[in-house]
């Protein structure tokens, strides 16, 4: 029987449903709604099915899987702490030696990593300790539930019991049937009562279980976001350790860079240490400098002082020596003579006819000044002039006589330099000479603008031109004129003289109207126009000279100064002075020789009048002399370079041409003026030339200046005509 067996310990589901439901319901309680006979199998099975689940937490290891979670999460939390704390250790360990050497940046960077990462430890640590409590708790109530479900199945299990015990008092006895009913629904109430009860603590449980089971869930994702966490923690310990690594190696490089920074530094040190010593050299050097710069300057202030002191002395004695000069000149006489003896030239040359010409030499030079020429051996005649020059007298030497002359005309007067005698003897060459030896035109022109270029720095402007005229047959040829083309007859423009008198050109007036001035501002342009006037001068061979020049040609240099006032430097070439018989010309040449003779001996007749002192000077009676008429006046200076030839064969024309010199040396022309104080029209300026000297004053000046004994008041010119008959 069931009811007497002895109550086993079951299940309390299992003893409900052996519980036969029609019979209790019937018999017990006829009042039991339907749906309350349904709640029981429900309950039941809902008991049964908490109770899986219970069993299953209880046996399937939930505390266990909790337990070992936690331990996970605490040995995972242990190991990041550990990895944390390592690399914390590491990084903040070595920072008393690196500390030093990072920058302040990376320092402050790491810090706050390292802060960051402690407090996010600390965060998960308190976390993890509230875990562990929430476990601990829901442990505590788990135990609670179970006690109460072991109370539960007691319950049910004495409820069962007492159901048997009923249902075999029913069986024995129907009497007692009713009775013992009553008092089994009492007892079914009761049970029901109980049940009531265990199924409420029963749902409270399977709420607290399904609390438990979202806080499982959620401290299983809690969990796995920690593991999140951690992973993401060791991501940041790795990416702090390859920082720390990184920042391991910029110290590394930070350290080689300081130590390269040290090494220059001692080396910038030393370098520093040489550049004061240096400096301090240098500073004394600038002090010895300094120094020496002052001393300059005093000494320059005196050196100026005294270049001053030498200006304005200089000045005075510039002055003074135009004074002296013009004095000199005065002395002197305004017409100075001198003669140049050609060298011998070989047979054949300048109209040498034989060995026997060119051997016997008719010339010698007894005394300074004077030459003897020996016309035979019983006649010799000796001049005297103001210089004479041998053979072997250079074009220096001959222009050295003559530099005086340029200086004249640079001061303002009106010079003619002329170059007379017989065809061959040395004219052109003295005037104009060949181009390694130029003659006095080249180097007048060369002194003047030596002159003016000194003038010009001291502030003096003076323009040069110069002009080019033949007297060919008593006529002008300008030979600068761009029509000239050289020949005689393709005269260009005819020129002729002015009429005024001598010395008496109105200012800006031509002596020669519309003859051409070229311009010139150094000596390769002054070369240049002779080279042009030279080609169109007209020559024609003799029989004494193969390339004689049968017109005098005459080169005139004007000096202009800014105020319009200028002076002339004639420089004329005269044609040959031979007797006509000699030269055996006939027809053009003829007549060219006897236009030569007439000019020639007009220039003679001017001399004899200018020496005689006649009230007329014949001018007039040539082109050559009324081209020249203001440079034979008194206010001009005239030099005449007489050219002589050595031969014995030309001894008679060399006496005549002395003879004429000499006739020359005797003129004076009169009181010198300048050439700008000759005519009322003229402007007027002082004369330089001083007041009039005593006699021996005048000689010992020109002692002084000259630096050539006196002739002893003995006149210039012939001095001996020896003739032996
Ligand atoms: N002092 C000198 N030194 C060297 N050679 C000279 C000298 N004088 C003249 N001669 C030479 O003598 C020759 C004739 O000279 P130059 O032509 O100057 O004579 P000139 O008097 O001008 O003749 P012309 O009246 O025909 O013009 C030339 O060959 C010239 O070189």
């Amino acid at each position: 029987m069931a009811a007497s067996e002895p109550i086993k310990q079951r299940r309390l589901s299992d003893l409900l449903s052996s519980v036969p439901r029609s019979s209790v319901l019937s018999s017990a309680d006829s009042t039991l709604a339907a749906d309350e006979e349904l709640l029981v199998p429900r309950l039941v099975a809902r008991i049964a099915e908490l109770e899986e689940k219970l069993y299953a937490a209880e046996g399937g290891g939930g505390g266990v899987d909790d337990g070992g979670l936690l331990d996970r999460f605490g040995g995972l939390l242990r190991k990041a702490q550990q990895g944390l704390d390592a690399g914390i250790a590491y990084v903040v360990g070595d920072q008393d030696a690196q500390q030093a050497q990072l920058s302040q940046v990376t320092k402050e960077a790491t810090a706050k990593a390292l802060l960051i990462t402690i407090r996010k430890l600390q965060s998960l640590k308190a976390e993890r300790q509230r875990l562990e409590e929430s476990s601990a708790s829901l442990l505590l109530e788990l135990d609670a539930a179970r006690q109460a479900l072991t109370a539960a199945q007691a319950s049910a299990t004495a409820a069962a019991q007492a159901e048997a015990a009923a249902a075999a008092a029913a069986t024995s006895e129907r009497q007692a049937v009713g009775e013992t009913a009553a008092a089994a629904a009492a007892a079914a109430a009761a049970n029901r009562a109980a049940l009531v009860t265990a199924t409420e603590q029963l749902l409270a449980l399977q709420l607290v279980a399904r609390q438990a089971g979202a806080d499982h869930a959620a401290a299983a994702a809690h969990s796995q976001q920690l593991e999140q966490r951690v992973v993401v923690l060791q991501s940041q310990l790795a990416a702090a350790q390859s920082a720390a690594a990184e920042l391991q190696h910029q110290l590394d490089c930070g350290r080689l860079e300081s130590e390269a920074l040290r090494q220059q530094l001692t080396a910038a040190a030393g370098e520093a240490e040489g550049a004061a010593a240096d400096a301090e050299h240098l500073r004394a050097a600038r002090a010895a400098l300094s120094q020496d710069l002052n001393e300059t300057r005093s000494r320059l202030e005196r050196a100026q002082m005294a270049a001053e002191d030498f200006q304005c002395r200089f000045l005075q004695e510039r002055q003074e020596r135009r004074s002296l000069h013009e004095q000199l000149q005065v002395l002197r006489g305004n017409i100075r003579v001198c003669c140049r003896v050609r060298p011998a030239l070989s047979a054949g040359a300048g109209g040498l006819s034989s060995e026997k010409d060119a051997a016997a030499c008719a010339v010698s030079y007894p005394y300074s000044g004077t030459l003897c020429i020996h016309a035979s051996e019983r006649r010799q005649q000796e001049f005297e002039f103001d210089a004479v020059f041998n053979g072997e007298a250079s074009q220096v030497e001959v222009f050295d006589e003559v530099a005086p002359m340029v200086r004249s005309c640079a001061d303002g007067y009106n010079v003619c330099i002329l170059a007379y005698g017989q065809t061959g003897s040395g004219k052109t060459h003295t005037m104009m000479g060949p181009g390694d030896a130029p003659g006095l035109s080249v180097r007048a022109l060369q002194a003047l603008f030596g002159i003016t270029a000194a003038e010009q720095a001291d502030g003096q402007q003076r323009s040069i031109s110069v002009s080019m005229l033949e007297v060919y047959n008593e006529s002008l040829r300008d030979l600068l004129s761009s029509s000239s083309n050289g020949s005689p007859e393709a005269a260009s423009k005819p020129l002729d003289v002015s009429a005024m008198g001598a010395g008496q050109l109105a200012a800006g007036a031509e002596r020669v109207p519309g003859l051409t001035w070229r311009a010139v501002g150094g000596v390769e342009e002054v070369l240049a126009v002779l080279e042009e006037g030279t080609k169109n001068r007209s020559t024609a061979s003799t029989i004494l000279n193969a390339h004689s020049s049968r017109s005098h040609a005459l080169l005139s240099v004007r000096l202009t100064d800014s105020a319009g006032r200028s002076s002339v430097l004639h420089l004329v070439d005269l044609a040959g002075s031979e007797r006509i018989a000699k030269s055996e010309v006939a027809g053009q040449q003829l007549k060219e020789a006897q236009a030569i003779n007439k000019s020639l001996s007009a220039l003679g007749d001017v001399i004899q009048s200018l020496q005689s002192k006649s009230a007329h000077v014949p001018y007039r009676n040539s082109k050559l002399t009324q081209v020249l008429q203001d440079s034979l006046c008194g206010s001009s200076k005239v030099l005449l370079v007489c050219c002589v030839n050595p031969e014995a064969a030309s001894a008679q024309e060399s006496i005549s041409s002395l003879n004429f010199a000499s006739r020359a040396a005797q003129v004076e022309l009169g009181p010198i003026k300048k050439a700008n104080e000759g005519t009322p029209a003229s402007r007027r300026q002082s004369t330089g030339a001083g007041p009039a000297l005593s006699p021996l004053a005048a000689a010992s000046i020109k002692s002084k200046l000259s630096g050539t004994p006196q002739s002893g008041g003995r006149p210039r010119g012939v001095l001996r005509d020896t003739n032996a008959h």
